[in-house]
């Protein structure tokens, strides 16, 4: 779910963040997240392009806390319903999957849960792979503490009110 919301989250955000003393724990709540997650769903909206453009910098971020690149991902458009508000071709979406090393799915959570399952049915699969071969080895060495309970609708509503503080102080400095 912490990729999920933070695929809705422009990158500059991130930059905002370390700027920003009193959001600096968000930041951190949200990288200990990144560090403990056993598996990435990174979902962009097929009717916006700037949603998709937006993962790119995202999984960058990932990759940055988790070097090694064996976690696992896949990369969701959703609001396949949409049909004619389309703006990103499945061709993109794959093509983006590939590259990242995940495999991509389409789906409408409001049409129905099928697309999603198969989606969420594939990542649960690759995590049980990659904890089966991974020993026990893979939280050795480290330097972020587990976080008790994130709790997502919190850092979603915290995001929210620095976005809108900032947007709020740069139309004053205009
Ligand atoms: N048509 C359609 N609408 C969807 C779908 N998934 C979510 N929505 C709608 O998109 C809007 C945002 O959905 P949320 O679940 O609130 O997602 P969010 O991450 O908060 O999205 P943003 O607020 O847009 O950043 C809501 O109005 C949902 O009903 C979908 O598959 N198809």
């Amino acid at each position: 779910m912490l990729s999920y919301l933070a695929s809705k989250i422009p990158s500059q955000m991130f930059l905002w963040i370390q700027e920003d003393t009193e959001v600096l724990s968000c930041q951190e709540q949200i990288n200990r997240a990144i560090y403990w997650a056993d598996g990435y769903v990174f979902v962009y909206s097929i009717t916006d392009h700037r949603s998709y453009r937006t993962i790119k910098p995202l999984y960058q971020h990932v990759r940055k806390i988790h070097p090694s690149g064996n976690i696992p991902i896949i990369l969701v458009g959703n609001k396949t319903d949409l049909l004619r508000a389309r703006q990103v071709a499945t061709n993109e979406g794959a093509r983006l999957a590939n590259e990242l090393g995940g495999a991509h799915f389409e789906a409408s959570a409001r049409e129905n849960y099928d697309g999603v399952s198969d989606a969420f049915h594939h990542m649960c699969l690759e995590v049980s792979r990659a904890i089966g071969s991974s020993n026990g080895e893979k939280r050795r060495g480290l330097h972020l503490v587990r976080p008790k309970s994130p709790n997502m609708q919190d850092l979603k509503r915290r995001f929210k009110q620095v976005l809108s503080s900032k947007a709020k102080s740069s139309n004053t400095s205009l």
